[in-house]
């Protein structure tokens, strides 16, 4: 695992022997549907437990069977908010995690000309403060639809943000260093070489939500 914290985004790359592994799955244009969606669920939960490394916990008093074992509990449950639809492949690994947790929904997608974010679904509480915030989504190209979520959540108050992706060019991770959102954690299984013409990330693995879902 590598950190970096540049301009105020805490930037983790988690680079494990099997997350590696599970993200070649994700690569392979071979891989169909199913086995995309399952190998998103595995490498997902690797990523998640990673984000979670630094959370505040209390800590408890454990009765076992055989004494009283010192314990923790994590403080504040999260809140996930996957983004519609590929972060929702990410969902029910964060959930398997900390199955306390509140959700929210975002839908964004990317018009295919202009690669600007297009909201379709907002569905958040009207306040959000003092929750910590953890956004799913695959894919971060120009951080374009991110930034947009995080935007909704910091309008409604959340301060303590987290994004869990997969992989991300550096025009994406550049992009949220000029964001407003300072003190940013990023978890991501990798960083590759840059945006095509089409904003689509190389090497990466493709349209995420397309290749869970299919084409929209
Ligand atoms: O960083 P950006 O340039 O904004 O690109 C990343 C976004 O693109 C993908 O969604 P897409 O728009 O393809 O929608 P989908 O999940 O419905 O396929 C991906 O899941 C991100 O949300
Ligand atoms: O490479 C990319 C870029 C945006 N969205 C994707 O799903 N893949
Ligand atoms: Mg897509």
């Amino acid at each position: 695992m590598t950190s970096a914290s540049d301009d105020g985004v805490h930037v983790r790359v988690v680079d494990h022997p099997l997350t590696r592994a599970w993200l070649s799955i994700l690569r392979d244009q071979a891989t169909d549907n199913t086995a995309f969606r399952s190998a998103l669920a595995r490498l997902s939960q690797m990523l998640v437990y990673e984000a979670f490394a630094d959370v505040d916990v209390d800590e408890i008093d454990v009765q076992t069977p055989v004494a009283v074992a010192p314990g923790a509990r994590v403080s504040t449950p999260p809140m996930f908010v996957p983004v519609l639809r590929a972060g929702l492949g990410m969902l029910e690994s964060a959930l398997a995690v900390l199955p306390d947790a509140r959700i929210g929904f975002v839908g964004v997608g990317r018009d295919e000309e202009t690669a600007q974010p297009v909201e379709y679904l907002a569905s958040l509480p009207a306040d959000l403060s003092g929750q910590p915030v953890y956004v799913l989504d695959p894919m971060l190209a120009t951080g374009g639809s991110l930034i947009h979520t995080l935007d909704l959540l910091a309008e409604r108050g959340a301060t303590d943000l987290t994004a869990v992706c997969v992989v991300g060019a550096p025009e994406g991770v550049a992009a949220l260093q000029g964001s407003a959102h300072r003190g940013l954690r990023l978890v991501i299984g990798a960083i590759d070489e840059h945006l095509n013409e089409d904003s689509f990330i190389v090497p990466g693995l493709g349209d995420a939500g397309d290749r869970q879902f299919g084409p929209r």
